[in-house]
């Protein structure tokens, strides 16, 4: 596993993160110095014979431009990264905390990744690339320029990605080896017919399929047999684009970057910062440090970091589980923003649900006070029963008084509904369990599928565990 102090990358010799492996066959050169090998190379191949060191002779004869390659390639910085190791989990790679961090009045970076190392373009026209990897001229900008601006993102970073992964000697070449292949992949653009039945969720299985055919017909319409090799190349089959549109789509941040004077709304795939796992609580956040244009990823003021801890960003805010699993492939039992839809009439008292489990804020704010909460309690109320107070339906009349009695009738009927709608799904959440538990050979999209529909129903059973409390406390 590589240390913290390991981590002055691009390329630590044998770096390796769990079973994906890292191949550093070649030692890398910065673009630089390989222009000042070539540079060193050509003056000595046309050093006059007999030149003697003694006598230092200029490099060149008279000043010269220098080569526009110079000015493209900028200059190579490693990433960094302080008191954090990469390591693989429950949700596959992600990034740890190898030391104890005292809470700071102020954020703390914990990783610095400079833009040549990342892949970005912007979101409006002109196309801008930072770094400008593709030469002028190359089909894939082609294919890049002929993209719809308003919902084509994916596509662009997918072609970038593949086109990066292509060019000898480019850093994504081998950073690729890091990226979860097309088995390791938990986004849908790659599950079967079979895996979306799985998901026990029709409109979600449709409108993957929707998102499948879309990007198969952009790669038929673009990777045509006579399309040129370049091009055909990148991605043979299908399947290669789906993969690559599920990396971009899955690892990608959107943020306002500023370079110079320039300031541009942007796509961006950041090499090491996209290991970063998402929480509903995370303790990271990403910033954009424009004097020397890196992104930094940072510890949020305050926040105490035992070792051990993941580190961890908020993808989406608010997102239910079934966006997270169109764009990312992963669902949580604990979604404080899952819903369930309710028809049922009966209603319970807001205000007596929430101080029952010491939730406090406002709806789209709601966080349980654990410090006022004992540690049954503790224990007890997680993000579920936080999406409980906001999805259940709920009453509240100032100065009006709850009568116990039909407080409790109203959670009845609620847990009945629940009940009904457990009995809808075709298995129960124990029975996904035992699949998970016992197929070794299920693939990751089933998996990820069969996860999903067990998170909703580990939802609903939640909510029923927590109008059982409802119900006892109502009295105290
Ligand atoms: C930006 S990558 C994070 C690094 C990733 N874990 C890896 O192995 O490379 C996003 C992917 O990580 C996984 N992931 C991230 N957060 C997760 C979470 N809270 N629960 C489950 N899977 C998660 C999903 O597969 C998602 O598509």
């Amino acid at each position: 596993m590589a240390s913290a102090a390991s981590l002055l990358l691009p390329f630590p010799s044998h770096f390796s993160i769990g079973t994906r492996k890292f191949h550093n066959d070649a030692a890398f050169i910065s673009p630089l110095r390989k222009r000042r090998l070539q540079i060193r190379a050509s003056v000595t191949a046309t050093a006059p014979r007999g030149l003697k060191l003694s006598e230092p002779e200029p490099l060149l004869p008279e000043i010269q431009p220098a080569d526009p390659d110079f000015y493209r390639i900028g200059y190579m910085r490693n990433m960094r990264a302080y008191g954090v190791e990469f390591m693989e989990g429950p949700d596959g790679f992600g990034v740890y905390a190898s030391r104890d961090v005292e809470p700071l009045r102020r954020a703390r970076v914990i990783m610095e990744i400079p833009l040549e190392l990342m892949l970005t373009i912007s979101q409006k026209k002109p196309w801008m690339f930072f770094p400008d990897v593709i030469p002028i001229g190359h089909p894939i900008f082609d294919i890049i320029n002929s993209t719809d601006p308003e919902t084509e993102e994916d596509f662009r970073l997918a072609c970038l990605l593949l086109y990066g992964l292509d060019v000898q000697g480019h850093f994504w070449q081998s950073y690729g080896d890091f990226l979860p292949g097309t088995d390791q992949c938990t986004n849908l653009l790659l599950a079967s017919k079979d895996d979306l039945v799985e998901l026990q969720d029709p409109d979600l299985s449709l409108r993957i399929e929707q998102h499948q055919k879309r990007a198969v017909e952009f790669w038929e319409k673009h990777w045509y047999p006579a399309a040129p090799l370049k091009i055909r190349r990148l991605a043979r089959d299908p399947e290669r684009f789906l993969w690559a549109v599920s990396i971009a789509q899955s690892r990608a941040v959107s943020m306002k970057i500023r370079l110079g004077a320039l300031v541009q709304n942007t796509n961006l795939l950041v090499p090491y910062a996209d290991m970063l796992n998402h929480s509903f609580q995370p303790n990271c956040f990403l910033h954009w440090r424009f004097k020397d244009r890196m992104l930094e990823v940072m510890i949020n003021a305050g926040q105490h970091i035992k070792e051990g801890d993941e580190m961890t960003l908020s993808y989406l805010d608010g997102a239910m589980n079934n966006v997270l699993m169109e764009r990312y492939g992963f669902s949580s039992p604990v979604n404080p923003w899952d819903v369930i839809k309710f028809s049922s009439p009966a209603k319970i008292h807001l205000d007596t649900f929430l101080s029952v489990f010491n939730i406090s804020g406002l709806e789209d704010n709601y966080h349980h006070n654990y410090k006022v909460s004992s540690e049954e309690d503790r224990s007890f109320v997680d993000g579920a029963v936080i999406a409980a107070a906001r999805t259940l339906p709920t009453w509240s009349e100032k100065d009006v008084p709850i009568i116990p009695s039909r407080e409790r009738k109203a959670a009845r009927e609620l847990q009945e509904e629940c009940h009904k709608i457990l009995g809808e799904f075709p298995t129960t959440s124990q029975q996904d369990q035992l699949v998970l538990d016992t197929d070794a050979s299920i693939s990751k999209t089933r998996e990820t599928a069969i996860k999903y529909r067990m998170h909703r129903k580990l939802l609903l059973e939640k909510i029923i565990e927590a109008l059982d409390v409802y119900q006892d406390r109502l009295f105290f």
